[in-house]
């Protein structure tokens, strides 16, 4: 069981928090650092940091707690002297896997494949993943383009030198504000702060505009649909003027919701239109569900409310999946051995884990609970920004997985800190949103504790 409320005893970070931060200055760059945490002592929805501060975990480690902290099923999968070996001996997954590995995957990752997709590719984080399904993309491509599967002599040698024919020149699509990781390749279609980019050199491959709409929502349905259309029109006519100057796109990433970006939502109409541009200019369709993906938008992958008859070609995953990887269609299977490959292939413990997520998210039926406390959420930030207009606007989400707009960065700062003091622990995206991303365990009860606490920290601005 957890706690049955915050309890703040210092400010936070606290003097604990403090000295640790020194320390840990001696040895790396802690200017991100918010404070140090005690997670033997946290509960469920519940974080207590360094010093004794008890708060309302409404960040989970930038989305990536499904059911809380130290939730007994996972407890037990430690104490389970079965598992002992697996946590001791961490195999090359891709050379030499483990017995269970086939009939863990099957009662884990593939009993919540999205629909359509019947491989699945582990790997350790959400950058990995979109790293490895780019050059899955990328092989795919090219082997539709040569119409088989073995590059030819003059292709193998130029590769080795990193020049074509061999590494070809080819692109991936992506859209202003997407995150998608902070790898070589990644970074490539990542778009959100200039300080995640800069002195890193990059590739000319396409950037769209994401719609920018208009809120709310049922007001400004005409100005938004226009908005999405002329956004898929750009998208167009980037792949063709790709296509044109010889760097054709091999592939467009998109998330379900643009999270770091800044919570930027579209109409599940316009990702439909956006599936079917892919299909017709024969280039594969990926699904960046790191962050959205897991059950917080209410459904298991915030895909699945987009409603496609076509499935995507491929859907990459982390965070509360708690190992990475990426499903994908059969057309996407590496066609030799070494093509998609590290040393571990993610870590066979995370599936362990995940099966008992799963299992528990099950059982106690916790996204039924998911769209209930997501729809406090909701109501709750309306009312908020109703009372708030002066420092609130543009409330928003899907699931629990919502977020609100604060005048300005340096208010929307001062807000979270003041928050954290109440104890709640918020975290913010875009320049100036505040996103909340609770555990899927966070229930009707957590949501109205938060929004009271949220109030009062916006009463004192
Ligand atoms: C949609 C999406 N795709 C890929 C990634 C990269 O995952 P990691 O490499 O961080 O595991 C992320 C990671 N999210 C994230 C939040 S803050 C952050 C950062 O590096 O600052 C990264 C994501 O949200």
């Amino acid at each position: 069981s957890e706690f049955d409320g915050p309890l703040m005893r210092t400010e936070v970070p606290g003097p604990k928090s403090r000295e640790l931060t020194k320390q840990l200055g001696q040895i790396q760059n802690v200017i991100a650092v918010n404070f140090f945490c005690n997670y033997e002592a946290s509960r469920g929805n519940y974080l207590v940091d360094v010093d004794g501060n008890r708060m309302l975990d409404v960040y989970t480690q930038i989305a990536s707690i499904p059911i809380g902290y130290n939730h007994p099923a996972l407890v037990k999968v430690m104490t389970d002297s079965h598992n002992l070996s697996a946590f001791i001996n961490r195999p090359a997954l891709g050379v030499l896997p483990p017995d269970n590995l086939p009939e863990k995957l099957n009662a884990g990752l593939l009993s919540v494949a999205p629909r359509g997709m019947t491989r699945v590719q582990t790997m350790a984080c959400g950058s990995c993943s979109n790293e490895n399904a780019y050059k899955a993309m990328f092989i795919w491509y090219r082997n539709q383009q040569r119409g088989h599967t073995d590059p030819s002599p003059e292709e193998l040698k130029s590769s080795v030198i990193n020049q074509s024919p061999g590494c070809p020149d080819l692109s991936i699509l992506s859209f202003m504000g997407g995150f998608h990781g902070r790898t070589l390749g990644c970074l490539a279609t990542t778009h959100t702060k200039a300080i995640q980019k800069v002195d890193v050199p990059s590739f000319d491959w396409p950037i769209a505009p994401f719609p920018k709409l208009q809120y709310p929502l049922e007001e400004f349905k005409r100005e938004n649909a226009q908005e999405e259309a002329r956004c898929l029109e750009q998208v167009e006519d980037l792949i063709e003027k790709w296509g044109k100057k010889g760097r054709p796109v091999a592939g467009i990433v998109i998330e379900p919701i643009q999270a770091e970006g800044g919570d930027n939502h579209a109409s599940f109409d316009f990702y439909r239109k956006l599936r079917e541009i892919a299909r017709k200019h024969g280039c594969a369709f990926h699904v960046d569900e790191v962050q959205t993906g897991g059950g917080a938008t209410g459904r298991f992958w915030a895909h699945e409310h987009w409603g496609l008859d076509d499935p995507a070609d491929i859907v990459s995953f982390s965070k509360k999946m708690l190992t990475g990887g990426y499903y994908h269609k059969e057309d996407f299977l590496p066609d030799k051995p070494f093509r998609i490959f590290n040393t571990w292939l993610g870590d066979q413990t995370k599936n362990l884990f995940l099966t008992e997520v799963l299992k528990v998210i099950k059982r106690e039926r916790l996204l039924e609970e998911v769209k209930r406390s997501g729809k406090v959420m909701l109501h709750g930030l309306y009312e908020l920004q109703a009372r708030y207009p002066h420092l609130l606007s543009k409330a928003r989400g899907l699931g629990t997985f919502c977020a609100i707009d604060v005048r300005d960065e340096t208010t929307r700062n001062n807000l979270i800190f003041k928050a954290r003091n109440k104890g709640v622990v918020l975290g913010g995206c875009g320049e100036r949103s505040i996103r909340f991303r609770p555990a899927l365990v966070f229930k009707e009860h957590h949501a109205h504790l938060f929004l009271n606490i949220f109030n009062e920290a916006l009463a004192e601005m």
